[in-house]
């Protein structure tokens, strides 16, 4: 498998090739996952795991350590269901999140990815302000293969350009629904006032089946505390981190799921149409650990 950039692989080499488990071996374990970004609380509480598996199989061979590293984070990430729920029809997923974490470029990648599960797609523009901004997402679209419905005119209300792509989604039999939303409004209190509009008016029509925020994996907590009005409130139901490659914050992403105790749906990893990847904890366990 290829290394990643946050895999831990490079950083725990030396420690697993030694002849014994020693007290450095904590030491540079606890380095090495305070490094990748899992956090203080996370990283002592699977190094106290951790120690108290190598004490109960008593065992000194750092390679046992490896696999138990490996077992130990799986059994984390997959405490989380990390399936996407997109059984109904339409299913309608709404993405939110700040501006500049990569809400547009995902929304492209994300359904290039149904695409390639046999889905058809359509987005929304609900995001209004901006026409660049809408001129972008309708290029992102294209690329991932599905058709946009935009607003009429530049400060639509969002909720009526939601509304209408459902109902095109509808009209055509088009499986997905993906509406982009603002990131960033006056007030937190106007935006969440304005997603909630988003919600009831979409609901009129079909169940809204994932509500998805995105993340910039390189901004670590503070990515976190700016989606604040976002976790309290706007009924998240998944998470999106992006920019994981060239990053090495590999642990951030159970950090943020025992922080939230909101699920890792999909990552990102690259500025391309194909860089986008479901979450499968015994996958990433392997890439993060081997
Ligand atoms: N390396 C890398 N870059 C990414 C990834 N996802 C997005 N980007 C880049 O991040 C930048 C911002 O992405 P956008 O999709 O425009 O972000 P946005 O949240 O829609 O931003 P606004 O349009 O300002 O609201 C772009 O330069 C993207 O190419 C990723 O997974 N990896």
């Amino acid at each position: 498998m290829a290394e990643n950039s946050w895999s831990l692989g490079r950083a725990l080499r030396g420690l697993f090739v030694k002849p014994t488990i020693d007290e450095t071996t904590w030491d540079d374990l606890e380095t090495a996952l305070l490094t990748a970004d899992f956090g203080p609380d996370v990283t002592e509480r699977l190094i106290d795991e951790l120690r108290e598996k190598v004490e109960r199989y008593r065992t000194t061979d750092p390679r046992d350590l490896q696999r138990m590293l490996r077992e130990t984070l799986e059994e984390h990430f997959a405490k989380f269901d990390t399936t996407l729920r997109l059984t109904e029809r339409p299913a309608v997923v709404l993405v939110v999140g700040v501006n500049g974490v990569g809400k547009t470029t995902t929304i492209g990648k994300f359904a290039k990815f149904l695409q390639r599960y046999g889905r058809t797609v359509v987005v929304g523009a609900a995001d209004t302000f901006r026409a660049a901004a809408v001129d972008q997402l309708a290029t992102w679209a294209e690329r991932g293969g599905a058709t946009i419905v935009r607003p009429q005119h530049e400060g639509q209300d969002p909720a009526s350009v939601a509304f209408q792509t459902v109902a095109h989604a509808k009209e055509t039999a088009t499986e997905i629904v993906l509406i982009d939303t603002a990131g960033r409004l006056h007030t937190k209190g106007g935006l969440m006032d304005e997603l909630g509009k988003i919600k009831r008016v979409v609901e009129k029509q079909a169940p809204i089946s994932e509500v998805l925020l995105v993340l910039d994996a390189t901004t670590g907590q503070n990515g976190l505390l700016q989606a604040q009005a976002f976790l309290d409130s706007a009924g998240v139901t998944g998470l999106v981190l992006t920019k994981l490659d060239g990053s090495a914050k590999g642990g951030f992403v159970l950090a943020v799921q025992e922080r939230t105790g909101i699920p890792v749906k999909l990552l990102g990893q690259g500025e391309g149409i194909g860089d986008l990847t479901g979450f499968t904890p015994h996958v990433f366990a392997a890439s993060l650990v081997d």
